[in-house]
């Protein structure tokens, strides 16, 4: 089995005494999409630049793709998509592709083929030849994603990747994130998108003031339940019944006529067909059953209320009442 692509123990790292990444370990696998979440000056941009052999540790260890971030073959292999790129604004975008590629060891033939490559990956196929200068924010950050995937690196950093794009421009870099892993390439993301954080990322740890707070699946971090949303057109007698043996009933909704909606807790996925099957047999007529993910923002709060500035929040919408 290959070696993590990040495998951290109890990393450090003190500026003048103090401490702003204090005992971190983390483990990534190839091919894993990780969201490293934290509120402004949790020690994450300082957690990456160790990770990518920037900064050293003031202890603890730190290995990505098995090897040390300081060897010039580890780095090799690594992309980095920083959130502030200061880009070279002269260049035109194939320049400064070929500039990239040729620091990250490509030679000229790989360069000729892979740079309209990934261009049309991001989006910017046929825009090659423009300077970045005249470039749109959006356009600028694809071109700094192109430059990060260019040389086939087996570990991304992804730093904000989509804070300057449209709509279309985010769902085609989750595209992008998603591509990646299917071929084995680990990512680890770094978003204030939770929403975004939420459909992409395999797992997610919190940190604040330089520790992981928490980590896990979505489905770890929500303590392993499922909540399923069923829909159906009426509530035959026993159907409610049925649905309790199956999972937690949390919620019944009956305000509308000829609609009501059942919000259930389940242990298990495979509990699902048994739902259905139930709702079929009653004789209701099934509209929907919608599996709910866990909310990223939500337990993001949580985790952070503690903080002066979450004692000031106001209330939170879905009763999720900022506790002081
Ligand atoms: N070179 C440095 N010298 C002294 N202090 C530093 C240095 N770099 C970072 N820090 C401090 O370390 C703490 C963590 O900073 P870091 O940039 O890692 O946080 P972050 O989680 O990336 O924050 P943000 O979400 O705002 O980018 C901050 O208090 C910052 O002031």
């Amino acid at each position: 089995m290959d070696a993590p692509a990040i495998e951290t123990h109890d990393l450090r790292k003190e500026y003048r005494g103090r401490a702003v990444v204090d005992g971190l370990t983390l483990v990534v696998q190839p091919g894993e999409v990780f969201g490293f979440l934290g509120p402004n000056g949790a020690g994450k941009s300082t957690t990456v630049k160790m990770l990518l052999g920037l900064v050293l540790p003031t202890a603890g260890t730190v290995r990505v793709l098995g090897g040390s971030p300081a060897n010039p073959a580890v780095r090799a292999r690594l992309g980095f998509l920083p959130e502030q790129f200061r880009f070279q604004t002269w260049m035109t975008g194939q320049e400064f592709l070929r500039f990239h590629g040729r620091l990250a060891g490509l030679n000229a033939g790989e360069l000729r083929t892979r740079i309209p490559e990934v261009l049309e990956v991001v989006g910017l196929g046929g825009r090659g030849h423009e300077v970045l200068g005249g470039y749109s924010k959006g356009m600028l950050q694809r071109a700094g994603l192109a430059g990060a995937i260019l040389a086939r690196p087996q570990l991304v950093f992804l730093d904000e990747p989509t804070s300057a794009l449209d709509p279309i421009g985010r769902v085609e870099v989750r595209e992008i994130i998603e591509r990646l892993r299917s071929q084995g390439v680990a990512v680890f993301l770094n978003s204030h998108l939770l929403s975004e954080v939420e459909q992409v990322c395999d797992r997610v740890a919190f940190v604040k003031a330089g520790r992981v707070l928490r980590q896990g699946t979505m489905r770890e971090l929500m303590g392993g339940v499922l909540p399923l949303d069923v829909r159906v057109d009426t509530l035959p007698p026993g159907l409610l019944d049925t649905l309790s043996r199956l999972g937690e009933l949390r919620h019944t909704d009956t305000n509308t006529p000829g609609r009501a909606s059942v919000e259930l807790w389940l242990q298990r996925e495979d509990a699902i067909p048994a739902i259905a099957r139930a709702v079929l047999d009653s004789g209701a007529q099934l509209y929907a059953l919608t599996p709910r993910r866990p909310d990223l923002e939500t337990m993001f709060l949580d985790l952070i209320e503690d903080t002066p500035e979450a004692s000031r929040r106001p209330q939170l919408q879905n009763g999720q009442a900022a506790r002081a």
